[in-house]
Protein backbone atom coordinates (compact mmCIF):
# COMPACT_ATOMS: atom_id res chain seq x y z
CA UNK A 1 0.00 0.00 0.00
CA UNK A 2 2.81 2.38 0.59
CA UNK A 3 4.15 1.04 -2.64
CA UNK A 4 1.37 1.81 -4.33
CA UNK A 5 0.80 5.41 -3.05
CA UNK A 6 4.16 6.00 -4.07
CA UNK A 7 3.42 4.28 -7.61
CA UNK A 8 0.04 6.89 -7.95
CA UNK A 9 1.95 9.56 -7.05
CA UNK A 10 4.51 9.09 -10.16
CA UNK A 11 1.86 7.96 -12.07
CA UNK A 12 0.36 11.64 -11.49
CA UNK A 13 3.36 13.32 -12.10
CA UNK A 14 4.84 11.32 -15.18
CA UNK A 15 2.28 9.69 -16.80
CA UNK A 16 -0.49 12.46 -16.38
CA UNK A 17 2.02 15.69 -16.25
CA UNK A 18 0.51 17.29 -13.15
CA UNK A 19 2.98 19.23 -11.33
CA UNK A 20 3.71 19.22 -7.93
CA UNK A 21 2.80 22.63 -6.90
CA UNK A 22 -0.41 21.89 -8.34
CA UNK A 23 -1.44 19.02 -6.33
CA UNK A 24 -0.21 20.24 -3.49
CA UNK A 25 -2.14 23.44 -3.68
CA UNK A 26 -5.38 21.17 -3.59
CA UNK A 27 -4.09 18.68 -1.14
CA UNK A 28 -3.29 21.86 1.30
CA UNK A 29 -6.79 23.26 0.37
CA UNK A 30 -8.18 20.30 1.15
CA UNK A 31 -6.94 20.16 5.13
CA UNK A 32 -7.64 23.52 5.54
CA UNK A 33 -11.18 23.04 4.40
CA UNK A 34 -11.72 19.86 6.92
CA UNK A 35 -9.85 21.96 9.76
CA UNK A 36 -13.05 24.67 9.01
CA UNK A 37 -15.10 22.05 9.03
CA UNK A 38 -14.41 19.82 12.01
CA UNK A 39 -13.28 22.89 14.00
CA UNK A 40 -15.31 25.99 13.18
CA UNK A 41 -13.91 29.44 13.82
CA UNK A 42 -16.89 30.23 16.01
CA UNK A 43 -16.62 26.95 17.46
CA UNK A 44 -12.68 27.52 18.86
CA UNK A 45 -12.15 28.30 22.86
CA UNK A 46 -9.63 30.38 22.50
CA UNK A 47 -9.39 33.41 20.83
CA UNK A 48 -7.25 34.38 19.04
CA UNK A 49 -7.83 31.72 16.41
CA UNK A 50 -4.39 29.88 16.74
CA UNK A 51 -3.61 26.91 15.48
CA UNK A 52 0.22 25.52 15.39
CA UNK A 53 0.90 23.98 11.97
CA UNK A 54 4.02 21.91 11.79
CA UNK A 55 5.89 20.73 9.29
CA UNK A 56 8.42 17.84 8.11
CA UNK A 57 10.90 17.88 5.56
CA UNK A 58 8.83 16.23 2.30
CA UNK A 59 5.71 17.02 0.50
CA UNK A 60 3.61 16.11 3.43
CA UNK A 61 5.15 19.54 5.36
CA UNK A 62 4.30 21.36 1.81
CA UNK A 63 0.93 20.14 2.13
CA UNK A 64 1.23 21.86 5.37
CA UNK A 65 2.53 25.16 4.37
CA UNK A 66 -0.54 24.99 1.95
CA UNK A 67 -3.03 24.42 4.40
CA UNK A 68 -1.29 26.81 7.07
CA UNK A 69 -1.68 29.96 4.33
CA UNK A 70 -5.62 29.01 3.47
CA UNK A 71 -5.98 28.27 7.27
CA UNK A 72 -5.42 32.23 7.18
CA UNK A 73 -7.12 33.18 4.45
CA UNK A 74 -10.62 31.60 6.40
CA UNK A 75 -9.28 33.42 9.20
CA UNK A 76 -7.45 31.41 11.72
CA UNK A 77 -4.09 32.85 13.65
CA UNK A 78 -1.52 30.07 11.79
CA UNK A 79 2.02 29.41 13.39
CA UNK A 80 4.19 27.40 10.86
CA UNK A 81 6.98 25.01 13.15
CA UNK A 82 9.58 24.16 10.05
CA UNK A 83 12.98 22.87 11.94
CA UNK A 84 14.23 20.79 8.44
CA UNK A 85 13.85 23.16 5.15
CA UNK A 86 14.82 21.31 2.00
CA UNK A 87 16.33 23.79 -0.68
CA UNK A 88 14.16 23.17 -3.37
CA UNK A 89 12.60 26.02 -4.54
CA UNK A 90 8.74 25.20 -3.86
CA UNK A 91 9.47 24.95 -0.29
CA UNK A 92 11.27 28.47 -0.45
CA UNK A 93 7.77 29.88 -2.29
CA UNK A 94 5.61 28.41 -0.18
CA UNK A 95 7.58 29.23 2.70
CA UNK A 96 8.19 33.18 1.74
CA UNK A 97 4.36 33.41 0.77
CA UNK A 98 3.23 32.20 4.39
CA UNK A 99 5.89 34.87 5.91
CA UNK A 100 4.38 37.27 3.22
CA UNK A 101 0.91 37.00 5.00
CA UNK A 102 2.18 37.51 8.32
CA UNK A 103 1.85 33.78 9.47
CA UNK A 104 4.55 33.33 12.45
CA UNK A 105 7.38 30.65 11.97
CA UNK A 106 8.44 29.75 15.31
CA UNK A 107 12.21 29.04 16.01
CA UNK A 108 11.46 26.06 18.08
CA UNK A 109 8.71 23.69 19.62
CA UNK A 110 6.77 24.65 22.50
CA UNK A 111 6.12 22.32 25.25
CA UNK A 112 3.19 20.44 25.57
CA UNK A 113 1.99 22.94 28.44
CA UNK A 114 2.33 25.32 25.81
CA UNK A 115 0.61 24.57 23.14
CA UNK A 116 -2.24 23.31 25.32
CA UNK A 117 -2.89 27.10 26.86
CA UNK A 118 -1.70 29.06 22.92
CA UNK A 119 -3.52 26.97 20.53
CA UNK A 120 -6.79 25.74 19.80
CA UNK A 121 -5.42 22.75 17.40
CA UNK A 122 -2.52 21.71 15.97
CA UNK A 123 -1.93 20.55 12.37
CA UNK A 124 0.40 17.27 11.76
CA UNK A 125 2.16 17.74 8.27
CA UNK A 126 5.37 16.18 9.26
CA UNK A 127 5.29 12.76 7.55
CA UNK A 128 2.92 11.25 4.88
CA UNK A 129 3.40 7.92 2.77
CA UNK A 130 7.40 7.96 2.15
CA UNK A 131 7.95 7.81 5.87
CA UNK A 132 9.86 5.03 7.57
CA UNK A 133 12.37 3.73 10.05
CA UNK A 134 12.84 4.73 13.25
CA UNK A 135 12.03 9.13 13.96
CA UNK A 136 15.22 11.07 13.52
CA UNK A 137 15.56 14.07 15.14
CA UNK A 138 14.12 17.20 15.96
CA UNK A 139 10.85 15.18 14.94
CA UNK A 140 11.02 12.46 17.76
CA UNK A 141 11.20 15.47 20.10
CA UNK A 142 8.35 16.98 18.93
CA UNK A 143 6.13 13.94 18.68
CA UNK A 144 6.71 12.68 22.00
CA UNK A 145 5.32 16.43 22.93
CA UNK A 146 2.41 15.88 20.21
CA UNK A 147 1.67 12.69 22.50
CA UNK A 148 1.12 14.66 25.60
CA UNK A 149 -1.10 17.69 24.29
CA UNK A 150 -4.77 17.26 24.74
CA UNK A 151 -6.07 20.10 22.24
CA UNK A 152 -6.69 17.74 19.12
CA UNK A 153 -4.47 16.81 16.49
CA UNK A 154 -5.24 16.76 12.53
CA UNK A 155 -2.80 14.73 10.37
CA UNK A 156 -2.35 15.36 7.28
CA UNK A 157 -2.37 11.94 5.16
CA UNK A 158 -1.22 9.86 7.81
CA UNK A 159 -0.91 10.03 11.28
CA UNK A 160 2.90 11.20 11.55
CA UNK A 161 5.41 8.26 13.10
CA UNK A 162 2.37 5.77 11.88
CA UNK A 163 3.65 2.60 9.92
CA UNK A 164 1.83 3.30 6.89
CA UNK A 165 0.41 0.30 6.82
CA UNK A 166 0.18 -0.80 10.39
CA UNK A 167 -0.19 2.04 12.19
CA UNK A 168 1.49 2.93 15.44
CA UNK A 169 -0.60 1.62 19.22
CA UNK A 170 1.74 4.01 21.07
CA UNK A 171 1.70 6.72 18.69
CA UNK A 172 -0.03 10.30 18.41
CA UNK A 173 -3.73 9.54 18.13
CA UNK A 174 -5.27 12.38 15.97
CA UNK A 175 -8.89 13.33 16.39
CA UNK A 176 -8.87 14.18 12.63
CA UNK A 177 -7.15 12.30 9.90
CA UNK A 178 -7.27 13.50 6.36
CA UNK A 179 -6.94 11.05 4.02
CA UNK A 180 -5.25 12.22 0.77
CA UNK A 181 -5.78 10.69 -2.66
CA UNK A 182 -7.21 7.10 -1.15
CA UNK A 183 -7.19 6.34 2.34
CA UNK A 184 -3.73 4.43 3.17
CA UNK A 185 -4.19 1.30 5.11
CA UNK A 186 -3.03 2.59 8.79
CA UNK A 187 -6.22 4.59 8.22
CA UNK A 188 -8.07 1.61 9.52
CA UNK A 189 -5.94 2.33 12.54
CA UNK A 190 -7.70 5.67 13.01
CA UNK A 191 -9.61 6.23 16.05
CA UNK A 192 -10.61 9.73 16.05
CA UNK A 193 -13.79 11.88 15.23
CA UNK A 194 -13.20 13.06 11.61
CA UNK A 195 -12.01 10.85 9.17
CA UNK A 196 -12.31 13.77 5.81
CA UNK A 197 -10.60 12.48 2.11
CA UNK A 198 -9.03 15.31 0.19
CA UNK A 199 -6.84 16.08 -2.67
CA UNK A 200 -10.01 15.93 -5.45
CA UNK A 201 -7.67 15.54 -8.59
CA UNK A 202 -7.86 12.13 -9.58
CA UNK A 203 -8.08 11.34 -13.09
CA UNK A 204 -10.82 8.71 -13.52
CA UNK A 205 -8.47 6.30 -15.70
CA UNK A 206 -6.08 6.52 -13.12
CA UNK A 207 -9.08 5.72 -10.12
CA UNK A 208 -9.89 2.54 -12.30
CA UNK A 209 -6.53 1.13 -12.74
CA UNK A 210 -5.97 0.91 -8.81
CA UNK A 211 -9.50 -0.12 -8.11
CA UNK A 212 -9.59 2.91 -5.68
CA UNK A 213 -13.29 2.81 -5.46
CA UNK A 214 -13.40 6.54 -4.15
CA UNK A 215 -16.44 7.50 -2.46
CA UNK A 216 -18.43 10.30 -4.72
CA UNK A 217 -17.86 14.35 -3.58
CA UNK A 218 -20.62 16.26 -2.86
CA UNK A 219 -21.20 18.78 -5.84
CA UNK A 220 -17.99 21.18 -5.63
CA UNK A 221 -16.52 20.32 -2.32
CA UNK A 222 -12.66 19.63 -2.59
CA UNK A 223 -13.43 17.24 0.97
CA UNK A 224 -15.66 14.13 1.47
CA UNK A 225 -16.20 13.11 5.42
CA UNK A 226 -16.28 9.65 5.71
CA UNK A 227 -16.46 9.18 9.68
N1 LIG B 1 0.10 12.28 -5.24
C1 LIG B 1 0.00 12.45 -4.12
O1 LIG B 1 -0.36 11.47 -3.77
C2 LIG B 1 0.28 13.68 -3.41
C3 LIG B 1 0.98 13.65 -2.22
N2 LIG B 1 1.17 14.72 -1.47
C4 LIG B 1 1.81 14.62 -0.16
O2 LIG B 1 3.09 14.08 -0.27
C5 LIG B 1 3.29 13.15 0.80
C6 LIG B 1 4.45 12.26 0.46
O3 LIG B 1 5.54 13.12 0.35
P1 LIG B 1 7.05 12.65 0.25
O4 LIG B 1 7.14 11.46 -0.63
O5 LIG B 1 7.86 13.85 -0.05
O6 LIG B 1 7.40 12.17 1.68
P2 LIG B 1 6.97 12.54 3.17
O7 LIG B 1 6.56 13.95 3.27
O8 LIG B 1 6.06 11.46 3.58
O9 LIG B 1 8.32 12.34 3.98
C7 LIG B 1 9.58 12.24 3.40
C8 LIG B 1 10.55 13.08 4.20
O10 LIG B 1 10.61 12.60 5.54
C9 LIG B 1 11.92 12.15 5.82
N3 LIG B 1 11.82 10.92 6.61
C10 LIG B 1 11.37 9.70 6.24
N4 LIG B 1 11.44 8.82 7.25
C11 LIG B 1 11.95 9.51 8.32
C12 LIG B 1 12.29 9.15 9.66
N5 LIG B 1 12.13 7.91 10.11
N6 LIG B 1 12.76 10.12 10.49
C13 LIG B 1 12.96 11.37 10.05
N7 LIG B 1 12.70 11.77 8.77
C14 LIG B 1 12.19 10.85 7.92
C15 LIG B 1 12.58 11.90 4.48
O11 LIG B 1 13.96 12.07 4.57
C16 LIG B 1 11.93 12.98 3.61
O12 LIG B 1 12.58 14.21 3.79
C17 LIG B 1 1.94 12.51 0.93
O13 LIG B 1 1.78 11.83 2.13
C18 LIG B 1 1.05 13.72 0.81
O14 LIG B 1 0.94 14.37 2.05
C19 LIG B 1 0.63 16.02 -1.87
O15 LIG B 1 1.57 17.01 -1.69
C20 LIG B 1 0.20 16.12 -3.28
C21 LIG B 1 -0.22 14.92 -3.97
K1 LIG C 1 1.17 13.68 8.69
Amino acid sequence: MQEEAQHIDEELFDEYSFSVDQLMELAGLSCATAVSKGYPLLSLLKSPPRVLVICGPGNNGGDGLVCARHLKLFGYEPSVLYPKRPSKQLFQNLTTQCEKMDISFLTEMPEADVIDEVYNLVVDAIFGFSFKGAVREPFGDILSQLKKITVPIASVDIPSGWDVENGCPDGIQPDMLISLTAPKKAANHFKGRYHFLGGRFVPPALEQKYQLNLPQYPGTDCVQQLN
